[in-house]
C-alpha cells in the first residue's frame, strides 16, 4: 500500500540508509516493569480512575523489556491509559503500585524529585504532541536551553552540538527563527533537537505527529527513523531507543514492535519484521483514494 515494500532505505537529507531488520535478543534492557498500576483521585469523589491496570514489560513475560534500540509504539483507544503509560516510563508521574527499572535504576517512591529531574536531563528527551517550545527563543537558544542547564559543556562544544542538531534535522538555516516563524513540522523537528540534546539514551514521544499535515508527519518519522537506527550525528552513531504513543495506524510501519492498551491493559502486542518508511507518493495516493 503505502509503505516502501520493494527497499527499505530511507533517505534523509540526500542521505540514502539501508534498514536491515533489527536482532535486539542480546541488546542491553534499557526499561522493564512489573505489574504497574495508577490511579487518579478525582476531586471531591472517593472513588478513583485506574488508568493503568497490571502493566508487565519483562524477559519472563509475554511483553518482553524495552531493549537499547528498539522503536516501540503505544496504541490504542482514546482514555485506554497510552499517555499515563509514558509519563510513568519517563519519571514524570509515580506508579500507584508496581516497579520500574530504568537503565537498569529501580525507580519508586524512594526516589528523590531531584534524582529524578537529573536522570531525565541526562537520559531521556521527550517531545510532546504541541511542541512545547519557548515562544520567545529562537530555534538555536531552544536547542541550547537543556544543555545550559546541565551545565557540563564548554559554551564552545554547546554551540558546536546545537549546529549539529539543527543540521541534522534539517534546520540548519532557521537557527535564529522564533517558533512563530516556523511551520509546524519545523517547530516539531526543533522539538526532537532540543529532546536530543544531552544525548539521551531514550527519547519519549507523546503524540508528535498529532499536530502535523500528512507530509510533515513523514518527514518526521523518517527523521525519527533515522536517529533510532543511526544515532544522532557522525560522531554519535548509537541506535537511540524510542517510545512513541500515536493514535495515527499509517505510521506503524516505522516501529520495531506495536503495543495496544485500552482499558489501561496491554491487549495485544504486535511485531514488525523490520522498519519500513512510508513512500510519500504512493502515501498519497493512498490518501486519495481513501478520502
Ligand atoms: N490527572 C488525572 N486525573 C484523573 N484522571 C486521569 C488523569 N490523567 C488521566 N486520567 C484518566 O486516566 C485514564 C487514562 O488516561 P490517558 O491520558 O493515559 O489515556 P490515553 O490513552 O493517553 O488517552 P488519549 O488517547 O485520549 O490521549 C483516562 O480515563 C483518563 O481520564
Amino acid at each position: 500500500m503505502n509503505q516502501k515494500n520493494s527497499t527499505h532505505y530511507l533517505t534523509v537529507d540526500q542521505k540514502i540508509y539501508d534498514l536491515e531488520p533489527k536482532n535486539l535478543d542480546d541488546a542491553e534492557v534499557i526499561m522493564e516493569c512489573q505489574n504497574l498500576t495508577k490511579e487518579f483521585s478525582l476531586v471531591g469523589r472517593d472513588d478513583k480512575v485506574k488508568a493503568l491496570n497490571n502493566i508487565t514489560l519483562q524477559e519472563q513475560s509475554e511483553c518482553k523489556p524495552i531493549k537499547k534500540g528498539e522503536f516501540v509504539m503505544i496504541r490504542g483507544p482514546s482514555g485506554g491509559g497510552k499517555t499515563t503509560l509514558l509519563n510513568l516510563l519517563g519519571t514524570i508521574d509515580m506508579p500507584s503500585s508496581g516497579t520500574i527499572k530504568l537503565l537498569g535504576q529501580q525507580i519508586d517512591t524512594n526516589s528523590s524529585d531531584s534524582y529524578l529531574s537529573q536522570l531525565r536531563l541526562e537520559s531521556i528527551g521527550i517531545v510532546f504532541q504541541t511542541f512545547n517550545l519557548l515562544a520567545t527563543m529562537t530555534a538555536y537558544e531552544n536547542v541550547e536551553l537543556p544543555m545550559k542547564i546541565l551545565n557540563k559543556l564548554s559554551q564552545k562544544v554547546i554551540k558546536q552540538r546545537v549546529i549539529n542538531l539543527l543540521t541534522r534535522v534539517g534546520l540548519q538555516d532557521r537557527m535564529d527563527h522564533l517558533p512563530s516563524e516556523l511551520s509546524g513540522g519545523e517547530q516539531q523537528r526543533v522539538a526532537i533537537a532540543r529532546a536530543l540534546a544531552n544525548s539521551p539514551q531514550i527519547v519519549l514521544l507523546d503524540e508528535p505527529t498529532g499536530d502535523l499535515d500528512t507530509k510533515s508527519t513523514v518527514e518526521v518519522m523518517d527523521l525519527l527513523l533515522s536517529i533510532n537506527n543511526f544515532g544522532y550525528s557522525s560522531e554519535e552513531t548509537q541506535k537511540v531507543t524510542m517510545i512513541m504513543v500515536t493514535h495515527n495506524p499509517d505510521i506503524e510501519c516505522y516501529a520495531d514492535r506495536i503495543l495496544y492498551l485500552a482499558d489501561g491493559q496491554i491487549v495485544k502486542q504486535v511485531y514488525n519484521e523490520r522498519q519500513v518508511p512510508i513512500d510519500w507518493e504512493d502515501y498519497v495516493k493512498y490518501l486519495n483514494a481513501n478520502n
